[in-house]
């Protein structure tokens, strides 16, 4: 089996290490021809997994073409930014009847659709039934390293996503699938604005009955706009929900945690992300989260203040007081 892999980036390189258990021959297609030839001769990706062995079946290259050609499942794992641009560039390259798995988190900020509804926007009718969402608690480093990793693997169409499931199954890594795309997206995309809110109140030394509540708190509100949105409530005390709720607000390798932790410290935005060279895909999201709040209305208490802190320059002690004396409720409305 050949399989491909768009985005050499951390996530990507990580997954394509995860393919080349079962497949002869994985295509990983990034833009930077330096770092393809590194992958190729050196068999590791310094610049995002450095010191990982990556299997010498992984072939990166600079030509969409080339790394699609012949793909019997293609896996995007550009950030959700420049997935539209991307899936672009690459549709007239994209096999006919391979399953196209996303493995961004994010809500595209200008159209608010999820990964999946971008892809049904750009891409001709004939791929639909092919698209797939994965999503769920897994550190790129961790995934490379082949330490166990579990997530969830959703389509509409349940054949797609046990090809899917078959083609990335290893003994460590193991996939559930579903057919929740609503509820596993929103999970998986808006989890990164609340763990930029835990490193927020780590930052701050707010300690660990405030990070508690945010992932609590947090799980509420991603909730209610899942179901808005028409996901499955259950879906999000699953992996791509709790899980990876758990793991991004309190795992050090969390680039948004990161992220947060220096905006509570006091530092601005743009400087934390001029020091950063990998995606914080939170940092856009909190963006759509304030909009989709806004058109669905659904309240988002604290994705609401992760943007006002983030780009309004709101105090992020302020927003902490905010937060704790809004007009109080029942735990479960
Ligand atoms: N790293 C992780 O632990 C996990 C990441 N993800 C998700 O996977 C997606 C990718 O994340 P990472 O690989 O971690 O990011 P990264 O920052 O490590 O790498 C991003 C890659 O995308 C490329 N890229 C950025 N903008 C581009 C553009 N406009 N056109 C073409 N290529 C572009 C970069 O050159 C780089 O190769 C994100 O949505 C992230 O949330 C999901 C699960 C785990
Ligand atoms: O999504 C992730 C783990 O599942 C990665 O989280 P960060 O993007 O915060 O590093």
């Amino acid at each position: 089996m050949r399989a491909s892999v768009i985005g050499s980036g951390s996530f990507g390189t990580a997954l394509a290490n995860v393919l080349a258990v079962n497949c002869e021959q994985v295509g990983l297609w990034g833009r930077d021809a330096a770092l393809a030839d590194a992958i190729n001769t050196r068999h590791e990706n310094s610049g995002y997994l450095p010191g990982i062995p990556i299997s010498p079946r992984v072939q990166a290259t600079t030509s969409l073409k080339a790394a699609l050609e012949g793909a019997e499942l293609v896996v995007l794992a550009t950030p959700s930014h420049a997935t539209r641009d991307v899936v672009s560039q690459a549709l007239s390259y994209l096999p006919k009847h391979a399953p196209l798995v996303t493995v961004a988190k994010g809500i595209e900020n200008e159209t608010l659709l999820t990964m999946t509804e971008l892809l049904e926007d750009c891409l001709p009718e004939e791929h639909h039934p092919y698209i797939a969402v994965l999503s769920g608690p897994s550190f790129a480093k961790e995934l490379a390293q082949r330490m166990p990793t579990v997530v969830t693997i959703a389509s509409h169409w349940d054949k797609v996503a046990v090809r899917c499931q078959k083609a990335l199954q290893t003994e460590t890594f193991r996939s559930y699938t579903s057919n929740d795309v609503v509820g596993v997206q929103y999970g998986g995309a808006l989890k990164n604005v609340i763990a930029i809110a835990a490193g927020i109140a780590d930052g701050l030394g707010m300690g660990h009955n405030a990070r508690a509540a945010i992932i609590t708190r947090g799980l509420a509100e991603i909730t209610r706009l899942a179901v808005r949105k028409g996901g499955n409530p259950l879906t999000l005390s699953g992996l791509s929900g709790m899980g990876d709720l758990v793991l991004t607000c309190t795992g050090e390798l969390s680039r948004n945690r990161h992220v947060g932790m220096e905006l509570g410290r006091g530092r601005v935005l743009e400087e934390i992300l001029g020091d950063m060279k990998q995606v914080a895909e939170g940092v856009k999201t909190a963006k759509s989260a304030r909009d989709l709040s806004r058109k669905v209305g659904v309240e988002l208490p604290i994705c609401d203040q992760v943007y006002a802190i983030a780009y309004e320059g709101k105090s992020a002690r302020a927003a902490v007081v905010e937060l704790m004396t809004r007009q109080p409720k029942s735990e479960l409305v």
